[in-house]
């Protein structure tokens, strides 16, 4: 009877992630106040981005790893699909052997994103029913969720999490430096920074960190003329920050890792629980497995045969790789600049130009690109591409996730930030860590062809500059790869978050009885 009443309940869900969490349901009243048992389970919910999604899956893969613990991921249910394209119009949960994966619907299930606020607010509404409804699923399948952990701009999670008394865990994405800003931003600095915002080289002193230029800040604190996607994400944080507030211990696990961001870390330790569990970049050929469906998971379709053939006939070091990452695209002045700025610069080049919306606006470029020295393809695989000897540079939009591939990789950089966190970003590569350069975009903010072949005459060059960076950029690849090593910092930070959670759960269960 219980399950037929939920059934009416969310029928208008029939062909969306709902069914699958109600099929695995057994049976009715799931809640976790029962006892836990000994092993964990994490339930890691990722916003339906590419950025997003690539972290959350490492990191709920090497919790998979760890003894005792089990993690299922859960996306959108349109990114589902996009991931496990034989599994087309479905919404079943698929296994990759060392995880699970359990759709959600976010209310688009279509793929498109929230039109206004009240759009937003009923996509929200949609969203808690979904993941509530996972979360009962899998306590009805004897798979019971001990803590929850998500992506940023999550709220959702958190009220989940609280319905159904469980601990959650913020997984921020983004450098620890970024997470310092944003919380002395919504905690007392906000005033500060915005009454500085039309000076760009005011530097700030936030408490532990060193100082900081505005223009290097989240886009979202100083935009004049703030879109409606930027008012969202800022809006969707300071919700997140009000959230974690309200919580006795905020645990926040980090994608970065010690030698990387020693500052942030420690400036955050006064606030919260910080665990380094970064770099989120896993080893070569570990997501090749002999299982048919992780062969499958994929966001986009790669191009990566002819690619890769291409990149194997190229000389060491020679080819300049670029990529903006999986949410800008060019304009059609910008495309052709960097053309030609590829052309005059004379080396062989693979470029990644997404046709999303401007398929013809760029066109014309691939044309010629592709007649000339270099490769243009729609997406690859930038990991191996990263890790290919032939790669010389990595002329990025510095998004979190590609600058700890390149970091990852030993490539040099050449950041071109556009938003968001980008800017830091780009500050951190070339002046903290000194490995790469950054070029100026114009007043129209494009970069230019003289730019872009200024830079990479520096960054390929033989100057001394060059060969500081190259050497600055190997030193941090090894210092990456010990991070990650078995029994390294990565794996010892996890183990201490794994053994605070317990902890928690074993505090919680005790207040309950004694309640
Ligand atoms: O051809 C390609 C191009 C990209 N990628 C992958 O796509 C991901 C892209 O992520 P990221 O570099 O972080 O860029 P965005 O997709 O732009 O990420 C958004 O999310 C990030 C994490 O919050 C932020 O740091 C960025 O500013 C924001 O734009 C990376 O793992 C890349 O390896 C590919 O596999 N193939």
């Amino acid at each position: 009877e219980d399950i037929k009443n939920r059934n009416n309940t969310y029928q208008i869900h029939r062909r969306g992630a709902i069914e699958v969490t109600m099929s695995l349901a057994k049976d009715g009243n799931h809640n976790n106040n029962g006892e836990q048992g000994r092993c964990s389970h994490f339930l890691v919910v990722a916003y339906g981005i590419q950025g997003h999604i690539n972290p959350a899956r490492t990191l709920a893969r090497r919790l998979a790893q760890i003894g005792g613990c089990t993690a299922t991921l859960s996306v959108p249910l349109s990114d589902h699909r996009r991931m496990f394209p034989s599994h087309e119009n479905s919404c079943e949960e698929v296994s990759d052997g060392l995880i699970s994966y359990i759709p959600f619907s976010d209310g688009r299930d279509d793929g498109s994103w929230p039109m206004d606020s009240e759009d937003r607010v009923q996509r929200h509404k949609a969203n808690l029913r979904s993941l509530s409804a996972v979360v009962n699923g899998l306590a009805a399948s004897g798979r019971l969720v001990t803590c929850m952990v998500c992506t940023l701009s999550m709220t959702v999670v958190v009220e989940v999490a609280r319905e159904h008394q469980l601990p959650f865990v913020v997984y921020w994405i983004q450098p620890a430096t970024i997470l310092a800003t944003y919380y002395h931003y919504f905690h007392g600095h906000e005033k500060l920074i915005v009454q500085h915002d039309t000076n760009p080289t005011y530097e700030v002193n936030l408490p532990g960190l060193h100082p900081l230029r505005i223009c290097d800040m989240p886009t979202f604190f100083t935009e004049k003329t703030q879109s409606y996607l930027s008012k969202m994400v800022l809006q969707a944080l300071r919700e997140l920050f009000e959230q974690m507030h309200q919580e006795k211990s905020i645990v926040v696990l980090v994608n970065t890792f010690d030698a990387l961001e020693d500052v942030a870390l420690k400036a955050m330790q006064p606030y919260m629980d910080v665990f380094a569990v970064g770099p989120a970049v896993p080893p070569l050929g570990a997501l090749q497995h002999k299982n048919e469906n992780e062969a499958q998971i994929h966001l986009f379709k790669h191009d990566e045969k002819n690619c890769m053939e291409w990149l194997n006939a190229q000389l060491e070091k020679s080819v300049i790789y670029l990529s903006f990452g999986s949410l800008l695209s060019y304009t059609k002045r910008q495309a052709e600049e960097i053309l030609h700025g590829l052309q005059d610069h004379g080396q062989p080049y693979l470029w990644v130009v997404r046709k999303e919306g401007r398929a013809e606006e760029v066109d014309f470029c691939i044309r010629e690109a592709n007649a000339g020295k270099g490769m243009v393809v729609e997406w690859c695989d930038q990991q191996k591409v990263l890790s290919h000897p032939s790669i010389g540079c990595f002329v990025t939009h510095c998004g979190w996730n590609s600058t700890l591939e390149a970091i990852m990789s030993g490539v040099p950089m050449l950041a071109v930030p556009s938003w968001s966190d980008q800017p830091m970003n780009a500050f951190l590569v070339e002046k903290e860590w000194r490995v790469g350069i950054r070029a100026e975009r114009d007043e129209e903010g494009v970069l230019t062809r003289g730019e872009l072949a200024r830079c990479l005459d520096l960054l390929m060059g033989g100057s001394e500059k060059a060969m500081q960076i190259r050497a600055n950029a190997n030193r941090l690849k090894e210092r990456a790869h010990q991070a990650v090593a078995s029994d390294g910092p990565l794996e010892t930070s996890l183990q201490n978050f794994i053994k605070s959670m317990q902890n928690l759960n074993r505090t919680n269960q005790e207040n309950k009885r004694l309640a």
